[in-house]
């Protein structure tokens, strides 16, 4: 029998009913001995407040099921549990205990809020009125909402936002938000603490790879009521950053980096927006039967178990340049790059793609294997492959069975050199290297766009930081 944190007499529905919060954090209550119910504390209750003698408890509800059920499908719906309390000091020791209790388990009090009103299906602020802000309300979470107005305008506000008035930041949003937020935040003299302010993700991007990782990894649908409780638990884990760096210019990345055939299917497609994203079926479909192969070389840091893949390059040591020296912020990854076995592999490529977390979009299971904080980047390469069997393979991107085709090569990486090249049999044209949905680089006789991108299409370095930012997450 659990002990109680405490126990008392109250009417629900004008029915003399005992109310119970066990040690063990369910909150029960009874009718002559009979449980009419129960709430798991951390899992279901959100808040509660308090008018006159009554006693609202506000939870979030598995439909379905009373709270016990965990099948990944289910969907989650606000409800209320009245309570009127039979004295002022009944009334104020279940507060005090209740409230006590929910403290203890380190939910965020605060938060930041970014809205993307331009991202995806510019969906955010309605996700934010009728998702969000109602949770947030009903666990007495304060919030500040700072809207989007421009391209690295979360960037910019992160770098100098005041941190010791929030215990979190929250993005609804896509991807390129949370992006933006893990570069302000690292571009900071004070950094080091500034990585460790827990950061979520609500899904209103057209890429929410990284709340799809989050919740799909505890078998929950991506969906914004399940973000938003990810957010507000008080559930913290650790995320890798990499590092990309050319010359002076640094990108610092969480999701994924791509070259070939999958940043070309990404940006390209782009042009057919139009289409939905069906568009991204359509004009995979052409690169397939039109597929380009890119000559170049990777070298890389194999993790361990992965030391004999491609062959030993020892003549990369020479070519390694090392990060030049910032005047503040983070500084990058230590490693001694020079120490370290470095591998290589020789083009031509179709694809190369590198993922920190498994989940590249909502229906991009890129890299199975991937975790969140193991200090590796997932590598996934693809020299060449039978266009049928690629067709196969593309279908099973939405599961990451395409990791088990023998025409994929599948394993973690800690530092890499990339140095693309030209489109085999085509010497003008180059190739686009993506990263988290911004265009790095844009080579020789890609698509026309004004827009400079950050780097030039030429050798790029990247190195892994283990645990480097920090996130909100379910359990
Ligand atoms: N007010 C704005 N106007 C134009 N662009 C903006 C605005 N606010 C943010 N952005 C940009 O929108 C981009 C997309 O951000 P977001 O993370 O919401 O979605 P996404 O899924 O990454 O991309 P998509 O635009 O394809 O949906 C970011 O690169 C950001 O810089």
């Amino acid at each position: 029998m659990e002990s109680h944190i405490v126990s008392d007499e109250v009417l629900v529905n004008g029915v003399k009913t005992s109310l119970t919060l066990s040690t063990d954090g369910i909150l029960r209550w009874f009718d002559r001995g009979e449980l009419l119910r129960r709430l798991f504390v951390e899992k279901e209750v959100l808040g509660f407040s308090t008018a006159g003698h009554l006693l609202t408890i506000r939870a979030l509800i598995k439909t379905g099921g009373d709270g016990f059920v965990c099948s990944g499908r289910e969907s989650l719906v606000r409800k209320s549990f009245v309570f009127e309390s039979v004295s002022d000091d009944s009334l104020r020791k279940l507060c005090e205990k209740i409230g006590g209790y929910i403290d203890s388990l380190g939910r965020p009090k605060k938060l930041f809020m970014f809205v993307n009103p331009y991202g995806g299906k510019k969906s955010a602020t309605k996700i934010f009125t009728s998702h969000v802000k109602p949770i947030l309300e009903d666990a007495n979470i304060e919030y500040t909402i700072q809207e989007t107005k421009y391209q690295l305008h979360a960037k910019e506000v992160s770098r100098s936002l005041d941190l010791t008035k929030y215990d979190g930041i929250v993005c609804v949003s896509g991807d390129g938000i949370l992006v933006e937020v893990v570069n302000g935040l690292l571009e900071r003299e004070d950094w080091d603490a500034a990585l460790k302010t827990p950061l979520g993700v609500i899904p209103a991007g057209t890429g929410n790879g990284m709340i799809k990782s989050l919740l799909d990894s505890v078998g929950e649908p991506c969906t914004p009521t399940h973000a938003v409780l990810a957010a507000i638990r008080g559930h913290k884990r650790s995320l890798d950053v990499a590092t990309i760096w050319q010359g002076e210019t640094i990108f610092y990345s969480v999701l994924m980096l791509a070259w070939g055939l999958i940043s070309d299917i990404d940006i390209e497609s782009e042009k057919y927006r139009w289409m939905g994203s069906a568009r991204l079926d359509f004009y995979a479909l052409q690169r397939i039967l039109r597929l380009r192969k890119y000559n170049g070389s990777i070298r890389f840091v194999p993790a361990p178990g992965f030391e004999d893949v491609g062959e030993a390059t020892d003549s990369c040591v020479d070519s390694i340049e090392p990060l030049k020296p910032r005047k503040h912020g983070y500084q990058g990854p230590k490693v001694d790059f020079k120490s370290l076995n470095w591998r290589k592999l020789n083009g031509p490529f179709v694809s190369v793609w590198l993922h920190n977390v498994p989940w590249g979009a909502e229906n991009t299971m890129a890299a199975p294997d991937a975790k969140f904080e193991d200090g590796y980047l997932d590598l996934i390469v693809m020299r060449q492959c039978p266009k049928l069997a690629l067709i196969s393979l593309m279908s099973k991107l939405n599961d990451g069975g395409h990791v088990k085709s023998p025409y994929v090569l599948y394993i973690k990486v800690k530092a890499v050199i990339l140095e693309p090249g030209t489109r085999t049999g085509e010497s003008t044209k180059e190739g686009i290297i993506d990263s988290d949905g911004e265009v790095l680089a844009r080579g020789k006789g890609t698509y026309k766009s004004n827009l400079k991108s950050l780097m030039v299409y030429d050798k790029l370095q990247l190195a892994v930081d283990q645990g480097l930012a920090t996130l909100f997450t379910p359990v």
